[in-house]
Parts: C-alpha cells; structure tokens; sequence
C-alpha cells in the first residue's frame, strides 16, 4: 500500500520524505520491523518507542510515525527523514490505531460488532453472545481474554483487548473467513492505550463495575478507571446496560447512543429470582424472562450473576433480531472454559474450576456456590505475585468469611516469593473464623482437597480458570487446575 492512500482518511500534521513509499506492513514494536513496515513510535510507561526509530530503520522501516512535540523528534525528524518517510502526528497511539484500521480496509466498518466492558463478566458475556449467534447459524469471530476465535481457530492473545496492528489483522481475517459478526471484550486498558481508538461498535454493553486494575501501570484512580471504560458509549450505536450496578449512571452520562437496559429489577429485559438446580455433573439455574421478551432461561452455569450476563447475551441477540427462542436453545449448552467449570460431579462431589481472582469475583463465588447447599465448601487458591497486595487480603477475607475450610497455595507468583504472598493472604484471613491449612504447591494442594472432599462437598479451586500454565521467577511451565482436579479424582475418588 501506498504511504498517501494510508493517510488519505487519517488525520497527520506533516510528512517529511516521500508520500509514495510503498508500506506493506504495521507495528509499534521495533523488533516486529521488516522491511516495508511502518514504525509508530509510542511514547509508552517504560520506554518511548522514538528511541527505537533508527533501530527500526536499520531493520528496513519504510515509514516511521513520530509524535509532534516530542523530544526524540524534534531533534531526529530531519536526520531520519534522509532514509525512511517520516509521518509527524498530534497522538501516536490515535494514530496507530487509524493506521493500523487503513492498513487492514477498515475490517469492521462491513461487520456487525458487539464490545463489552465492565470489571467482570466480559469472557463469560461475550461466549453467551458468540454461543447464541453460532446457534443462530451466523458466523461470528471472538476476541477476548481466552483468545481470538476465527472460523473455529484459536489465536492466542497477549492481551484481552489486543494492541491496534494485532486486533485489526485479526479483524481482517475474521472478515476474510466470512466472519459478518465480531464479539469482543474491551478492556479499561484497551480504551486508555487507545487500542481501539475511532472505532465505531455496533452495540457495546456494560456489565458492572467495581475497585480493581488500579495502581502503578494501570488506572490512577477509580475515577480514570470508570471515565475509561464510560469511552464505549460515545463510540457505539446501542448501548446494552447493568441497571442494577450502582455506576450505570456515571458510565452513561455522556453517552451518545440508544440506551436499552438489562437487571434483576425493573428493566427493558429482566430475569426473576432464579431457581438453583444441581445435578452429578453440573451446577445450574432457570429464571423467567420478561420485558421487551418472554421466556423460560436455563442456564449450566450457576448464581445470579451469571443470570445477569444472560440477560446482556438476550439483550444483543434480541437487538440484533435474534429471538428469545434461539438465545434460550443457545444458552442451554454453554460452556466457559474456566468460568464455573465443573470438571466432575462424581459421587456428588463437585470439582469447580473459576477464574475469580479479586475480593469481589471471589465473594460472589463463593456465595453463588453456598446457595447450592454443599456439605462443605472447600476452597482452593493463591494470589499473584507483582499485582495489588490490596488483592491478597481481601482474598483471603472473602474465603475466610464464605468457605469452610480452605487450601491456601500457589497462584502465578511472578518475581515475588509464594511465601511471602501467602503471608499477606493468611493476613485477610485473621480478620474472619475461617479455617485454613497452607500447601504451597499446587499441584499437591489440588490433592489434598480432592482427597479429602466428601459427598455432598463442593470443592472450587480459583483465580487461574482456563490458564494453562504457572509463572514463577520469570519462567512458565505447563499447569492446568483441570488437569490436575482429573488426574486427582482418577487417584482418590
Ligand atoms: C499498562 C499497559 O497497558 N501497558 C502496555 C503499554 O506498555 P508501555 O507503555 O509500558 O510500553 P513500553 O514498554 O514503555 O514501550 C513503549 C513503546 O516502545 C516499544 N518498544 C519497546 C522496546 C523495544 O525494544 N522496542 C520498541 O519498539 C513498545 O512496543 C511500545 O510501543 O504498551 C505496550 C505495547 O503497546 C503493551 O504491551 C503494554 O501492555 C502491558 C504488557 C500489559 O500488561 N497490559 C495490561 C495491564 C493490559 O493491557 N491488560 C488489559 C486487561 C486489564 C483490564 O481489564 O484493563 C488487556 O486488555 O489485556
Ligand atoms: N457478572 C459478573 N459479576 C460478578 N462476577 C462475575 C460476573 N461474571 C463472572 N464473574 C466472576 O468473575 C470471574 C471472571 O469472569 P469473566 O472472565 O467472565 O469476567 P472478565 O470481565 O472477563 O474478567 P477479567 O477481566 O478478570 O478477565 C468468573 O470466574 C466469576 O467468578
């Protein structure tokens, strides 16, 4: 492609060299350059990727984006300007983003689209949206936290909202594929790194929000957190929101779309209490659907939030044109790797594997899980290391105060020692009567509860849901809780 047709719909300050230089590829990162590419130099937490300009040059950049004002620029532009083109812009990351959309044809203009935020809730909503579209014989692209999904391969993501080059290549061969739907989550991250930047969503949703991914490299604040994640709508057409959270009215204040809700209480599609079922190999429940549609839901899933993200899911396919009757026949077989994921109900004893890894996620938890009446509930889990300390006690505040006894162990502990995490999470834990035992590995911790669970007993091992892996001192190895849940079931039960 040609460097003038790029920028003939994105908006630049100045270029500097040729404005015909053929580019044929995009990124932000020096090390992805090959010849051709395009280089746009971010100025990022770490490092400002202008320092890396003549690296990219070197590697056979054709064209680098520079930020108008900045120090590197001001003193390279011209120098550099000898061997590649240089595009001078007000915001790099805008402009990565608008780049990187004209590079790939603007995949999403042509495909109906759906973006969900909110601090939980995103994976498990946007599987339900995937599920019913699938169901409805459309064929729909997924881009999230577990992945991208296209024509049923799996691409695997860094990130849940991925960087602007990245998501629109996967945009591109999601509309190549024949895809004419895309389901994605977008993070607060995704927004503030401007991941996402001129993108117009068909129809994006909001599924609550409470404190969390705030400190150093993420959100200043809550307020900065909230005003991020508000973004969604003022660049989608319909907005699709949690009446019920107590933020809907800060995130919707300056929305520029239709607003359709969604609760427990009164609201354009609203569930009745549910009805909790359970049976050897699954945890469930069925609630009444009313409003703007009637029907009777059953979902594999258990608790009332899941309940809720139901409601987001029927919402869209309804607004989409998608009937309560094909939702309902979708939602019946759906299935969330690591997201209440009963890996046995043998003997009546159920194996859960989750992914809640806050105060919050894991209070819901594990309320959800003693309205189904288990005998014991046993919880298993870690924290991360390097991520909030704020994380740990409140972890272990919310097992100490909801399970009967818990196996305190290893999560992903980065660069951080397990003992010392493991000492702030037994800190939450003196603040309740909970009772506690502390196995640091993993694996045999996954053993001990198995081990010792009863019929009758809900075992639910958390914070690593559907990972496949375990990080510690900078390395990963292959771990996965449903692996080991089997492999412990096969030996004790
Ligand atoms: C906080 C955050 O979002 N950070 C992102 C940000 O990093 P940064 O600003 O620190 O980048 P940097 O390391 O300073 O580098 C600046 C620039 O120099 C470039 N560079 C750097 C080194 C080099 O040798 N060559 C080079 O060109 C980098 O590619 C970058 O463009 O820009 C980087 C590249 O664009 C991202 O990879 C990085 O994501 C980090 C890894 C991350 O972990 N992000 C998490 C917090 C995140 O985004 N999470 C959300 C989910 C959480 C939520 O719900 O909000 C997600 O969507 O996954
Ligand atoms: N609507 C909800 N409200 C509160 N908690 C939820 C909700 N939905 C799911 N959860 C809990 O949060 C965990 C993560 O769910 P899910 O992956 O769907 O959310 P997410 O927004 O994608 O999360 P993350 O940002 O952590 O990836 C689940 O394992 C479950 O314990």
């Amino acid at each position: 492609m040609i460097l003038s047709s790029l920028l003939s719909h994105v908006g630049y300050i100045r270029i500097r060299g040729s404005s015909q230089t053929e580019v044929t590829g995009i990124t932000c990162d020096s090390r992805e350059v090959r010849p051709g590419t395009m280089f746009v130099c971010i100025p990022g937490i770490h490092k400002d990727g202008h320092e890396f300009a003549r690296q990219a040059i070197g590697a056979g950049a054709s064209v680098v984006v520079m930020e108008e004002g900045n120090p590197i620029a001001k003193k390279e532009e011209k120098s550099i300007s000898g061997t590649a083109s240089v595009v001078l812009v007000a915001s790099a990351r805008k402009a990565f983003s608008y780049l990187s959309a004209a590079f790939y044809g603007y995949p999403l203009r042509s495909m109906v689209s759906v973006a969900i935020t909110g601090t939980k809730g995103k994976t498990t909503t946007a599987y339900m949206i995937h599920g019913i579209l699938c169901g409805a014989g459309i064929k729909a692209g997924l881009i999230g936290t577990n992945g991208a999904f296209v024509d049923g391969r799996k691409l695997e993501l860094s990130h849940t909202t991925p960087e602007a080059h990245e998501l629109q290549r996967i945009l591109w061969q999601m509309k190549d594929a024949g895809c004419t739907h895309v389901v994605m989550e977008v993070s607060s991250q995704g927004f503030k790194m401007e991941r996402v930047a001129g993108l117009r969503f068909t129809y994006g949703i909001f599924t609550n929000l409470s404190q969390d991914h705030i400190g150093p490299g993420e959100h200043e604040s809550f307020e900065d957190y909230l005003y991020q994640k508000s973004r969604l709508f003022t660049s989608c057409d319909v907005g699709i929101v949690n009446r019920d959270d107590m933020w809907v009215k800060e995130m919707t204040a300056r929305a520029t779309c239709r607003l359709v809700t969604f609760g427990m209480g009164e609201a354009d599609y609203q569930a009745s209490p549910p009805v909790f079922y359970k049976d050897s190999h699954m945890l469930g429940c069925e609630y009444q659907l009313s409003g703007k549609e009637e029907a009777s839901v059953f979902l594999p899933l258990p608790g009332e939030y899941n309940v809720k993200n139901s409601l987001a899911a029927i919402a869209a396919a309804d607004q989409m044109g998608i009937s309560a009757q094909t939702a309902r026949e979708a939602l019946r077989e759906i299935h969330v790797p690591g997201r209440m994921e009963v890996v046995s109900g043998n003997n009546h004893l159920w194996v859960i594997v989750d992914y809640a890894h806050n105060e919050v996620s894991m209070e819901n938890l594990l309320q959800t899980l003693k309205a189904y009446e288990p005998r014991d509930l046993i919880c298993v889990f870690g924290c991360g290391g390097n991520r909030s300390r704020l994380r740990r006690f409140g972890m272990g505040r919310a097992a100490g105060k909801w399970a009967d006894v818990s196996v305190i162990t290893a999560d992903n502990s980065r660069y951080e020692p397990v003992e010392s995490i493991i000492q702030d999470i037994e800190k939450g834990f003196q603040e309740t009567e909970g009772r506690y035992v502390v196995i640091p590995d993993r694996r045999e911790a996954i053993a001990y509860a198995v081990s010792h669970g009863k019929k009758g007993d809900i075992i639910a091992i958390i914070g690593k849901g559907h990972e496949d892996y375990q990080e510690a001192n900078g390395k990963r190895i292959h771990f996965s809780d449903r692996e080991e849940a089997e492999k412990a079931l096969v030996k004790y039960k």
